[in-house]
C-alpha cells in the first residue's frame, strides 16, 4: 500500500484543458409520477490535460457515452461544473455555445449509422463548416480536401457516398468531419468497436498521428482493455455513474487499486499459464441506475466489501450467500406489483412470490447457517412471501449493511503517481484491499 494513501487528492495538475468537478447528469425523475432519476453519471471529479489521451473505460450502461456527451454540452448537466480552458462551460448559451462548440468535437462509434448516406463524403465534411459560416466557399473545399488527405483518403473520394466506403473508411470520414471545425478536444466514443481488428489497428494510428500534428486532446471510451492500455495516457475505470479509479496507463494496469479495477483488470486474458494472477469472478449484475447504492455503487457485487462489525467472524460463504439473497429480495423490490396483486396482499392472500422459500432453501440448504441469521432470512422470506419485498429488503439492509452500503466513500490517492480510488479501504480503519482479496481468493 502507497504510503500517500488517505491524503485527499489534487484534481488539477499540470496544464489542465478540462477540469470537472462534481458533475452530474441524471435523466428523468421529475414530475409527480415520474419514478426515481436515472443517475447515468452522478457526481464525477477529473481532469483531462491537454494533448493527452484519457480512456474512459466500464460496463456497458455504466455512463460513458453520457459523460462524453455532457463534456461536449450535448446533454445538459444535472450539476456540477466542467471548466474548458477556464471557462465554465456548463453555463453557456446561444452564440457562445456554438462559438465554444468548435473546440469540441465526437467521433462516433458507428461509422456505419453515424454518417448520412444521402450527403456526399464532402458535403458530411463540409456540413460543421458551413454551420458555423467558416470563410468562403472556395477556402471551406480545400479545407475539405486538406482533411481527406489528412485522414488518408484521397480527392477523389470527395464525390462519393458513405455507402461506397468501407467501414475504415467511413470511420475516416467521421473523423474529417469532427476535425473539420480545427477543434482542440475530442470525444472519441469507442471509435474502433465496430471495426474489424486489421482495421482497429490504422485507425488508432492515425488517430495518434492526427493527435500530434493537431495538438488535440482525446477523451477515448472503449470497453477494450488493450487498446486503451495502447493508446491511453491515463484512465478513468467508471461503474454506475461514478469512476472507481483513474490514473496513469500502465501504473493502473500493472497495480491497481481499487477492488472494481482488479476485478476488471483480472479479466483480461494472459497468454503465460503461469501467470498466478486469479481471476475475479463478480456475482450478479450491476444494479439499476435508478436505484444504485446509497454508499459505494460498488457495494452490492464488491469482493473486498467491508462487513458490519456484527457480523465479521461469521463464515466467507455464508457472507458470500448472504449479499446473493440480498440481491434476489432487491431486484424483486423493484417490480411492480400489478393492482390485483396488491388488493390479494390486502386480503392476506398474496402467492406471486410464495418460491421464495425454496429459493433460500437452495441458497442456504448446503451449509451452516447461525441459528441467529437463519432467523433474519426467515423474516425477509416472510416479508416476500406477504408481498412486501420492499420491507424485506429494508430488514436484510438493516440487519447486514456496512459502510460500503451505506457511506459514499472518498478519492484516495493510491500512488506517487497521484493515481486515485474511490474505496472506504483505502483508510487505515480497515483492513487493505489487496490482503483480504487474497484471503478470499486462496480460500477458493
Ligand atoms: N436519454 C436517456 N434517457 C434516459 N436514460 C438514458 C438516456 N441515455 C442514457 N440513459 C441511461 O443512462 C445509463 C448510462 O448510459 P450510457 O449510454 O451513458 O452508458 P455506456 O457506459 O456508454 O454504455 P454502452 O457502453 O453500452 O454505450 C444507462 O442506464 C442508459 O440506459
Amino acid at each position: 500500500m502507497s504510503e500517500t494513501i488517505g491524503e485527499s487528492k489534487s484534481t488539477v495538475r499540470d496544464d489542465t484543458l478540462i477540469e470537472v468537478s462534481g458533475l452530474r447528469k441524471h435523466y428523468g425523475g421529475d414530475g409527480i409520477f415520474a419514478g426515481p432519476p436515472v443517475k447515468a453519471v452522478d457526481g464525477v471529479d477529473f481532469t483531462i490535460e491537454r494533448g493527452e489521451t484519457l480512456g474512459l473505460v466500464g460496463e456497458s450502461g455504466c455512463g460513458k457515452s453520457t459523460l462524453g456527451r455532457t463534456l461536449l454540452r450535448l446533454e445538459t448537466p444535472t450539476e456540477g461544473s466542467i471548466l474548458f480552458d477556464g471557462t465554465d462551460i456548463t453555463t453557456l448559451s446561444g452564440s457562445d455555445l456554438k462559438e465554444w462548440r468548435r473546440n469540441a468535437q465526437m467521433v462516433f462509434q458507428d461509422p456505419e449509422s453515424s454518417l448520412n448516406d444521402r450527403m456526399t463524403v464532402g458535403e458530411i465534411i463540409r456540413e460543421p463548416l458551413d454551420a458555423h459560416d467558416w470563410k468562403g466557399k472556395q477556402d471551406r473545399r480545400e479545407r475539405v480536401l486538406d482533411l481527406l488527405d489528412a485522414v488518408g483518403l484521397s480527392d477523389e473520394h470527395y464525390f462519393r457516398y458513405p455507402h461506397q466506403f468501407s467501414g475504415g473508411q467511413r470511420q475516416r470520414v467521421g473523423i474529417a468531419r469532427a476535425l473539420a471545425l480545427e477543434p482542440e478536444f475530442l470525444v472519441l466514443d469507442e471509435p474502433v468497436s465496430a471495426l474489424d481488428v486489421s482495421v482497429q489497428a490504422k485507425i488508432i494510428s492515425l488517430l495518434e498521428d492526427l493527435q500530434e500534428e493537431f495538438d488535440l486532446t482525446y477523451l477515448f471510451i472503449a470497453h477494450d482493455l488493450s487498446v486503451v492500455r495502447h493508446i491511453c495516457d491515463r484512465v478513468a475505470v467508471m461503474y454506475l455513474g461514478k469512476i472507481m479509479e483513474l490514473g496513469e496507463t500502465e501504473d493502473l494496469f500493472q497495480n491497481p487499486s481499487n477492488p472494481y479495477t482488479k476485478s476488471l483488470i483480472s479479466a483480461i486474458p494472459r497468454p503465460d499459464p503461469t501467470d498466478a494472477t486469479r481471476r475475479i469472478t463478480l456475482p450478479g449484475t450491476p444494479p439499476s441506475p435508478r436505484d444504485a447504492p446509497a454508499g459505494c455503487p460498488f457495494a452490492t457485487r464488491c469482493p473486498a466489501k467491508i462487513r458490519p462489525e456484527s457480523h465479521t467472524d461469521l463464515d466467507e460463504d455464508v457472507w458470500d450467500r448472504i449479499e446473493q439473497f440480498r440481491e434476489i429480495i432487491r431486484e424483486r423490490s423493484r417490480m411492480d406489483l400489478s393492482t390485483a396483486d396488491i388488493a390479494k396482499r390486502g386480503l392476506g392472500r398474496f402467492s406471486r412470490f410464495d418460491d421464495i422459500n425454496e429459493t433460500a432453501s437452495d441458497l442456504f440448504g448446503d451449509i451452516d447457517v447461525p441459528a441467529d441469521i437463519a432467523e433474519h432470512i426467515d423474516v425477509a422470506v416472510e416479508y416476500v412471501e406477504d408481498g412486501y419485498p420492499s420491507k424485506a429488503r429494508e430488514y436484510l439492509y438493516e440487519e447486514f449493511s456496512s459502510v460500503c452500503d451505506r457511506e459514499k466513500p472518498e478519492n484516495h490517492v493510491v500512488s506517487e503517481s497521484d493515481r486515485y480510488s474511490y474505496c472506504h479501504r483505502h483508510t487505515n480503519e480497515y483492513e487493505d484491499v489487496d490482503t483480504v482479496l487474497s484471503r478470499r481468493t486462496s480460500d477458493e
